[in-house]
């Protein structure tokens, strides 16, 4: 924190790879700086600005987001925390009704945090107005004691990143001033009565600026990884390529090249994918604070498929990396464990995978059906109901592969679409039907995801500014990443027949040969992500390539080689040896 101070770099805008360089195991800060902050930011009006975000600048506020309960995360409508206005005193009191009601889960809550935004449903005038944010102060600011009618802990240990002090909240009618609802969007007034915001899901937004954040840091995080792997191939020898010569680095293997190559691609295409996302959340940010919510729907689709995608790619290449190293590749101090556990957690929060991509189906759907009834569709599912002709381009180009991208996905979207209509017309009812349809909605969801992944790889890479050679290097990925997906979803391709099997085979055909061709720009482009070994923090993937040294140095650190003999020995291994068990 001092450090960042220096350098004047705010907390919420160090890079994620930045503090994982520090906290490996998971950062308490993290949803204070994030969360906490933008919650301020986006859903508290200028005098509660001007109250909290000092503090929370300063640390002497630290927050963090509490809306999951351990009975519901996903359906926040569902949430049973109740915030009741009580018009005598103008104070909300707060309170846990059930065992499921208890807040679990939120980053920090359990020994760090004094304060949170806390998700409840608000009640006034007798009427439930569904899950409000509210600024709740949980412990004292001078002695870190929990307030009475305030119930907090630890939930004990994860999967990773267990330096996060994920925790657990309850409230034993917990009392608060009226003015502790984040009331930019919404409000209580003194009388009890409840202005209602100009969009529903407004209160919703930290969760949307959340997700886009998180596609940015999946693209950091697996650039991590492909850098630590890509060197170890380098480094690593293992094995005859032909017999009796000497063994070549693995990345000689075209197995070892297209468990890498395709990754490195893939940090390209979700940092682009981040950066698009970013500028339309800057743009309906602006909008919004001029009272126009029209993009929002938008936004918050685009956020779902992104945030899904992104972190299921980041996830899956880390583990990729991991396999790669071999052996080493399981040692902690190799780095990717903890690449692996503080990335993996990114499908599950901030909307689990499945239902985001439920979110994106839903509107696939209502876009596709409204572009038939010829209603107006926003730009980005246009394609839907109008896609373009594959002639227009040459065969088998970029432009034709995102065409087929295109078609392949208007395709699957119309055939779900007569399937749920069939199963409507057998169950009468929608929401049965829907969840019949639920595993092909979902796989809709993906391919335009996937679609808009690759159209903003292509449309990044023709139009930036670099000089020929790395623009080439970069056309050549692009390409590789393109093939790679159609090859991946073949059956998408086939069925709606916008490429047949001979196309296929020649595009597998291509892909072997860029795998060759990008072989000698496998270092050179993780090289280029620079980061420093302090931040990779990898025996295997340092710059200098000394992996063996830096394993046994490491080794060395290890406690059980402070002493020949172990304490163990005496205590428990001599004894069994002895016994004759
Ligand atoms: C941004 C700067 C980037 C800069 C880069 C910096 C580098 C990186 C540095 C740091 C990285 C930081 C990374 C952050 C890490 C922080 C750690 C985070 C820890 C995790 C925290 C959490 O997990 S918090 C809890 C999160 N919980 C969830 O996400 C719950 C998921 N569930 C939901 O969101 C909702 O329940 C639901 C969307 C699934 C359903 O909602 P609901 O039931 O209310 O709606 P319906 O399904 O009935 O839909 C009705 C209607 O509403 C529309 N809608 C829903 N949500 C929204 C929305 N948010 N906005 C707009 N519209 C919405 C929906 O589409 C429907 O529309 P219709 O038109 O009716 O169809
Ligand atoms: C490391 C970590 C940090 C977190 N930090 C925070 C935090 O700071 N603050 C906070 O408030 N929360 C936090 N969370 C909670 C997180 O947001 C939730 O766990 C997440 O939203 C998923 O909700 P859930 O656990 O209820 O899963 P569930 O919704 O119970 O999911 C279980 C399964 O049910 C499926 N499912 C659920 N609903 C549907 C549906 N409608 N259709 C189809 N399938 C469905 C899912 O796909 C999944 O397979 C954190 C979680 C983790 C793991």
């Amino acid at each position: 924190m001092r450090k960042l101070a220096e350098h004047n770099i705010p907390l919420r805008e160090a890079s994620i790879t930045q503090v994982h360089s520090v906290l490996r195991d998971g950062n308490p800060l993290i949803v204070h700086t994030s969360m906490f902050a933008n919650a301020l930011a986006s859903l508290a009006n200028p005098k509660q600005q001007q109250q909290w975000v000092p503090l929370a600048e300063k640390n002497r506020i630290i927050g963090t987001y509490a809306q999951t309960e351990i009975g519901h995360g996903t359906f926040v409508r569902g949430l049973e925390t109740t915030a009741i206005f009580d018009p005598e005193t103008k104070e909300f009191v707060l309170h846990s009704p059930t065992i499921t009601s208890t807040k679990w889960w939120p980053g920090g809550l359990g020994k760090t945090a004094n304060a949170a935004i806390v998700m409840a449903q608000l009640y006034t005038q007798g009427k439930c107005y569904g899950p409000h944010p509210f600024f709740v102060q949980l412990r004292d600011f001078d002695t870190h004691h929990s307030l009475p009618g305030v119930i907090l802990g630890e939930i004990g240990p994860r999967l990773g990143i267990n330096s996060q002090d994920n925790g657990y909240l309850r409230f034993d009618h917990y009392r608060i001033p009226r003015t502790n609802m984040l009331m930019r969007h919404s409000q209580v007034l003194e009388d009890g009565s409840y202005v209602k915001p100009i969009h529903n899901k407004l209160s919703y937004g930290t969760m949307v600026w959340t997700r886009v954040a998180i596609v940015h840091s999946c693209s950091k995080k697996l650039a991590c990884a492909v850098t630590i792997a890509t060197r170890y191939s380098a480094v690593r020898h293992q094995s005859e390529l032909v017999p009796g010569k000497p063994e070549p680095q693995i990345l000689e293997y075209q197995t070892q090249q297209y468990k890498l190559l395709p990754h490195i691609a893939s940090v390209f295409a979700i940092l682009f994918s981040a950066s698009s996302v970013l500028r339309m959340q800057r743009n309906v940010a602006a909008s919004i604070s001029k009272g126009n919510v029209e993009l929002l729907p938008e936004l918050h689709i685009l956020s779902c498929a992104m945030k899904a995608l992104s972190s299921q790619d980041s996830t899956q290449g880390i583990e990729t990396c991991r396999l790669a190293c071999g052996g080493h590749g399981y040692i902690a101090s190799s780095g990717l464990p903890s690449l692996y556990t503080s990335t993996t957690c990114t499908i599950t929060y901030e909307g689990e995978n499945t239902v985001l991509l439920l979110q994106v189906a839903r509107y696939l759907i209502k876009s596709y059906r409204a572009g038939l009834e010829g209603l107006p569709v926003l730009p980005s599912v246009m394609y839907l109901t109008a896609p373009s002709a594959m002639h227009q381009s040459p065969p088998l180009s970029n432009q034709a592969l995102i065409e087929a991208f295109r078609i392949s996905s208007a395709n699957l979207v119309k055939e779900t679409e007569s399937r749920l209509c069939r199963q409507f017309n057998l169950e009468q009812n929608f929401h049965y039907a829907w969840n019949r349809c639920s595993v092909a909605l979902v796989h809709c969801a993906e391919l335009h995801s996937r679609y808009y992944m690759c159209e903003k790889f292509l449309s990044t890479v023709e139009s930036i500014r670099a000089s020929d050679r790395v623009r080439s290097v970069l056309q050549d990925l692009c390409r590789l990443y393109l093939i790679h997906h159609i090859t991946l979803n073949q059956g998408h391709f086939l069925r709606s027949g916008t490429l047949s099997g001979v196309d296929l085979s020649t595009l597998e055909e291509e892909m072997y040969e860029l795998l060759a061709k990008l072989r000698p720009q496998a270092v050179p482009l993780v090289d280029a992500f620079d980061f420093r070994d302090e931040l990779l923090g990898s025996t295997l993937g340092a710059w200098d390539g000394r992996v063996y040294e830096r394993l046994y140095e490491e080794a060395q650190k290890s406690p059980l080689n402070k002493t020949d003999v172990s304490k163990a020995y005496h205590k428990y291994l001599q004894p069994l040896m002895k016994s004759n068990l």
